[in-house]
């Protein structure tokens, strides 16, 4: 499967200029041909607008899923179209869209691990529920940004059978290391493709960090970016991941009976 990372960098507080954007470095990716194309958090406003948040959203997903559907039946691709700012009936979410190259949204996913430090889980409602779906018949999954942290919820989708995690997120400077290392750490302990997107630029207070990269499960890099704008493409080779399971075979050798995870 080759895969676009579109390393966004997003105005604050402006979805028209967002999503007019977006758009276009969808339209550009797509020129290098890939299978699946995958943008950052929150680019539709910026991480976060903490006031009037809700003049900023889209809507129960309306104009985010309107565009993503139409680009990826157009141009023939997969689309994760990141996250957005989503005011839904029960209240604002951090959600993720996932598209098929036939147009078809197919599946969700609510931000499930709020990022408290900036107060996220004020402003915003915690997903419920874990998300995995197929695309060109390998099963994948999405997490959002502060979820890296959490092994467990990546060991909890990869015993459901992905193959490939999508991360999206806008993850500041000053940690970038941290998001390199659970990053490429999550890739070799799960033996799965990692595709993890950042954004650049600023939002706010806040400088966003970039080094979006395509992981192998060897936990090697197959492509990195660097702290500016820009998309870059590389290619998972599916097949090598039941070949290291094979190998190294740390899902025979676990001792589920010795492990309490509360
Ligand atoms: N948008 C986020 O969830 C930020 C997470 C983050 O910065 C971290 O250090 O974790």
């Amino acid at each position: 499967m080759r895969v676009s990372a579109v390393q966004m960098d997003m105005k604050f507080e402006d979805p028209e200029k967002n999503y007019e954007k977006a758009e276009q470095l969808i339209r550009m990716a797509a020129k290098q041909k890939p299978d699946t194309i995958v943008l950052p958090e929150t680019w539709n406003t910026g991480f976060f607008p903490e006031k009037n948040v809700s003049s900023f959203s889209d809507k129960g997903g309306q104009r985010t899923i309107e565009l993503f559907s139409a680009l990826s039946k157009e141009l023939d691709v997969n689309i994760i179209a990141g996250s957005v700012v989503n005011e839904k009936q029960e209240g604002m979410y951090n959600t993720t869209y996932i598209f098929d190259r036939k147009g078809k949204c197919i599946a969700e996913y609510d931000k499930t691990h709020l990022f408290s430090y900036m107060n996220e889980d004020e402003h915003f409602k915690k997903g419920e529920k874990l998300t995995t779906f197929e695309l060109d018949g390998v099963k994948c999954g999405v997490i959002i940004c502060y979820d890296i942290r959490f092994l467990e919820l990546i060991r909890t989708l990869t015993l459901q059978g992905i193959k490939i995690l999508f991360v999206v997120a806008q993850w500041p400077v000053p940690r970038i290391k941290h998001w390199e290392i659970l990053n490429q750490a999550r890739a070799i302990e799960n033996q799965i493709f990692v595709a993890c997107v950042n954004s650049c630029g600023t939002a706010g207070e806040t400088i966003y960090g970039g080094h979006s990269a395509l992981i192998d499960p060897w936990g090697e890099n197959i492509v990195q970016a660097g702290n500016t704008e820009e998309i870059i493409t590389g290619d998972f080779d599916i097949e090598i991941v039941d070949k290291i399971r094979d190998t190294i075979n740390v899902y025979n050798d676990r001792r589920t009976e010795l492990y309490k995870i509360i």
